[in-house]
């Protein structure tokens, strides 16, 4: 034990450093909901001003720590709480890329100004030594110690004592609350930042006492600060701290005993990735669970029809093919940039087309080009064979890593995939399993025929041309499948998808899967084209990089993997000067900032568009035109005919949905208390109740999107408690959302389309992949729908271009396609008109009569709702106030006095919005 007590020490003093980085970022990201991926830079950027303001320009140490944490960090909390404002209404990549903008922006400027050599910091803490036992501790470190500490035990305190700590808590819960009580949530948020930012700058100064000035180490920090946090559950400030000087003194002893090891060595600096992401696999889901709605990314408001676009890539092709013709001696380089497109078309499926995220796809490409080395060297397989196989090995390995994207929000997948890039580096890159034990390099053989020259660059430039022309055809080609169009659902909504019938868990697998796939493949090759791979050649920070460009990116595959890979590859093939890689990294850096101003539809260049047009018409095609600008009015649904009922299950009468003790909790708030209700077929059943009274949390719970929630949920008799939400779909419960889940990107006929097919998809990977024979039940439910709820006019239309009612009956029309019985409709006339309402009450009493189909109706249009319900639930406050036929409810007192008001006219033709829950609040629209 004696000889473990001097680095228990330097693990105190290193965790306590990290337990503050761990603090800050658990603060910002309670207050915002922005994950700060810049933790690390910041610390990095402190020091370097610290260093400047001390070293350089001779400022009293003191000056100079309260100029570089407290003053800098008032500045840059101001900036980065604006920032983080800018970022909570956009998708989860943009904020992530955002953030990694600012990481690559300051990295980039420390590395052009100071080049990769680390510099000396200064010690300026005292340096007096005391003996403790047989250890030796000195001042600095007790003062760095007793400093996290204080710092943390004064943030708790400060958060549960005082009211604006109180505030900053129920900012997360409760902003418009906070706000009604005369609390500017802002203002909570902008303080919060400013303490996690200073938090983040003095961490930075006091590692970079032991690190010295080096920005990789430095920016490195942000991994231990976020295991840190995950230790605390992403909530608790004393957790994170805890966990933070866990992680440290953990690190400490592990280095006394793994440093001789080949293939431990490089636990004591995994050890916060391993933590990470053993929190992440093993942390109760609801702990994790974020508010965050799924934003999907910008996308562009056009694409070219198919033959227009395989015309367009065959050009491509033969334009690249050309390249050889003037490369000269950068024909190496070409290779390369072809390699990395495949990165790129690879990433480009993960993130553009299904909304998920890698930080790790610069492992993935190593993984793949040393695997190649090993089967085609080692084990002499055929090059072909092996350059697949190679692919086939990182498939497993990406299928684990989608383990967190099972479990968690892409948030935490982001987390789990840097922290998995950053594992493999320095856990096995310099071992004999990867790179070699100095990590030396592994030769990467050319292929080799007798009868074509494939071995000379020229040969091998064709051969990397030919199989980016495969896998952009694979990709085109998946996208047009069932699983492409499961991947674009996923990308716009996965509770949509889910509620469907269609396991997401096993979509998001089987995107990771191919998108291994194929980014080993591109290591590989980029490996051949640099003849032999060390540790350098897949650096964890390129990932970030590609993540940046991919999210940057315009237009579809191929052309968004072209031009990126360009970017990145053959510019620094030109411009020779030894510093443009760091002025592209701050390049791409900024652009990436900059994307918090991106517009959610990204426009076509005109040009593309006319010249476009102009393909088309030669090649005989329709060129779909411009998304016309949304009509207001929806059509009258009562117009169409009905047609015969299909796919629904007709319901004895009496079967239906049960609902007993339902119980939902949101930390301390009881949203659903002890409910029982009964939904049966063949009728409809209203849940009404003011704003906040627990409707939709009770329609969540049913559905199975809230795993916490307690209680029995019975449908046709079945227990479905514990059922995984498309589980519930199978069994026939369909649903519409309060805030509507429609897939924005696809047409009208496409969303509704989805709705028979993510339920024939299902949980089973081979029927997610192939559509097999359903095409015509799906064509068909979703003609019935459309026609059913008066859009089959709309169906060529793109669903985010549509007016409200257009998106409620659009919704509608998608439940109504599924194969489901009991349908949960969650305020489904909000944005109708009262002509548009009144069409959708018939609309929905012919639905219920021909088809046998239950209804529960949550809505706050009253006249409706006693209009078309047999039995009306009243909830208030989460707790079941009153339940009877329409004509109860009315007269009754509890419920006029809770909801309805007393004078709130309801009968004859009037139209009440109840929404506000009392009379001063009612809307009447006179007819
Ligand atoms: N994910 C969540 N985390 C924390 N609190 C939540 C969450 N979802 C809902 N709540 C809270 O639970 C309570 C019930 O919310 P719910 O949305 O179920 O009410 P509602 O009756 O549907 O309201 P409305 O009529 O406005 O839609 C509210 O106080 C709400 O703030």
């Amino acid at each position: 034990m004696r000889d473990l007590l001097p680095f228990i020490i330097l693990g105190l003093t290193s965790g306590s450093a990290y337990g503050l980085a761990g603090v800050g970022l658990v603060l910002t990201y309670k207050t915002s909901g922005v994950f700060n991926f810049a933790f690390g830079a910041l610390g990095t950027l402190a020091a370097y001003v610290f260093y400047s303001l001390n070293v350089s320009h001779g400022l009293p140490w003191p000056v100079a720590a309260l100029l570089s944490t407290v003053v800098l960090g008032a500045v840059l909390g101001y900036v980065f709480e604006l920032f983080a404002r800018h970022l909570s209404h956009a998708a989860l990549a943009v904020r992530i890329v955002a953030m990694l903008g600012i990481v690559l922006v300051i990295e980039g400027a420390f590395l052009l100004a100071h080049g990769t050599e680390s510099q000396t910091f200064p010690t300026f803490l005292p340096d007096n030594r005391f003996k403790v036992f047989d250890a030796y501790v000195s001042a600095s470190q007790l003062i760095i110690m007793g400093l996290a500490l204080v710092l943390t035990l004064g943030l708790y305190v400060f958060l549960h004592r005082t009211r604006l700590g109180m505030a900053m808590r129920a900012v997360v819960d409760d902003p418009a609350l906070l706000d009604l009580a005369g609390t500017r949530p802002a203002t909570v948020r902008r303080i919060a930042w400013m303490i996690g930012t200073v938090c983040a700058l003095m961490s930075g100064i006091l590692l970079a006492q032991s690190t010295n000035l080096d920005p990789v180490t430095l920016t490195a920090l942000v991994a231990q600060a976020f295991a840190a946090a995950a230790l605390g559950a992403f909530a608790s400030l004393p957790a994170a701290y805890a966990g933070g000087l866990a992680i440290g003194v953990l690190s400490a002893i592990l280095t006394r005993y793994a440093s001789s090891s080949e293939y431990l060595a490089g636990l004591p600096a995994s050890l916060p990735f391993v933590v990470l992401f053993g929190v992440l696999v093993v942390l109760p889901r609801r702990r994790l669970a974020t508010r965050l709605q799924s934003i999907p990314l910008p996308r562009a408001a056009w694409t070219a029809p198919l033959r227009t676009q395989i015309f367009f890539c065959l050009a491509a092709l033969a334009a690249l093919a050309f390249v050889p013709q003037f490369s000269g001696d950068h024909i190496g380089q070409w290779a390369g940039f072809l390699a990395v497109a495949i990165m790129f078309l690879s990433l480009g499926l993960l993130v553009r087309t299904s909304g998920q995220v890698s930080l790790c796809h610069a492992g993935f490409g190593a993984i793949g080009a040393v695997a190649f080395s090993k089967l085609a060297t080692d084990a002499h397989l055929p090059w072909l064979l092996a350059l697949l196989v190679a692919g086939l090995v990182v498939v497993p390995i990406g299928a684990v890593i989608a383990i967190p994207a099972i479990r968690l929000s892409g948030l935490y997948l982001a987390l789990a995939t840097f922290g998995f890039g950053l594992l493999l580096q320095n856990m096995f890159y310099n071992t004999s399993l990867m790179f070699g034990l100095n990590g030396y390099g592994v030769p990467m053989p050319r292929p080799h025929l007798s009868w074509l020259d494939l071995e000379s660059d020229t040969g091998f430039y064709y051969v990397v041309l030919a199989v980016l022309a495969a896998a952009t055809a694979t990709v085109i080609a998946l996208t047009r499948t069932r699983l492409g169009r499961l991947l674009r659902a996923l990308s716009d909504s996965p509770r949509a998808l889910s509620m469907g019938g269609t396991s997401v868990p096993t979509t998001q697998v089987l995107v990771f899967c191919v998108s291994a796939f194929l980014a080993g493949i591109s290591g590989a090759l980029l490996g051949v084209s640099l003849i032999q791979v060390d540790p350098t050649s897949f650096n964890p920070t390129l990932s970030l990089t590609y993540l940046a460009l991919i999210v940057l990116a315009v237009g579809g595959p191929p052309w968004y993997a072209l031009v990126q890979a360009a970017g990145l590859m053959l510019i620094p093939a030109y411009v020779t000067s030894g510093s443009v890689g760091y002025w592209l990294q701050i390049v791409f850096g900024l652009f990436a900032v900059l994307l918090i101003f991106s517009p959610q539809t990204r426009q076509v260049p005109r040009w593309v568009r006319l010249s476009s047009a102009g393909i088309a018409r030669l090649l005989g095609e329709r060129d779909t035109g411009p998304v016309p600008a949304a009509p207001d009015a929806a059509p009258d649904p009562g117009e169409a005919g009905l047609p015969s009922p299909s796919g629904a299950a007709e319901r004895p009468a009496g079967e239906g949905l049960r609902v007993d003790s339902l119980r939902v909790r949101f930390g301390g708030l009881v949203a659903v208390d002890h409910l029982a209700l009964a939904a049966p077929a063949g009728e409809i059943t209203g849940l009404i109740g003011p704003n906040g009274a627990g409707k939709t949390s009770t329609f969540d719970a049913i559905c199975g999107l809230n795993p916490a929630a307690q209680g029995r949920v019975q449908l046709h008799g079945r227990d479905i408690s514990r059922s995984s939400p498309p589980a519930r779909a199978a069994a026939g419960l369909g649903r519409t959302f309060q805030q509507m889940q429609l897939y924005d990107s696809l047409t009208v006929l496409e969303n509704v389309q989805l709705g028979r097919e993510a339920a024939l998809a299902g949980r089973g990977p081979l029927n997610q992949i192939f559509a097999g024979r359903g095409r015509h039940v799906i064509d068909r439910a979703a003609r019935e729908a459309l026609h059913l709820c008066g859009i089959a006019d709309l169906s060529d239309r793109v669903v985010g271009s549509l007016s409200t009612g257009q998106r409620r009956l659009t919704e509608l029309a998608r439940c109504l396609a599924g194969p489901f019985d009991l349908l949960l409709l969650d305020e489904p006339s909000s944005g109708l008109d009262a002509h548009e309402t009144e069409a959708f009450g018939a609309l929905l009493r012919r639905v219920v009569a021909t088809r046998g189909v239950g209804i529960l109706l949550v809505e706050h249009d009253m006249s409706l709702v006693m209009d078309l319900c047999d039995h009306i639930f009243v909830l208030d406050f989460g707790k079941p106030l009153f339940a009877g036929s329409p004509a109860e409810v009315t007269a009754s007192d509890l419920v006029r006095s809770a909801y309805l008001g007393t004078g709130g006219p309801m009968a004859g033709t009037d139209r009440v919005d109840a929404s506000s829950g009392n009379d001063s609040h009612v809307r009447v629209e006179a007819q």
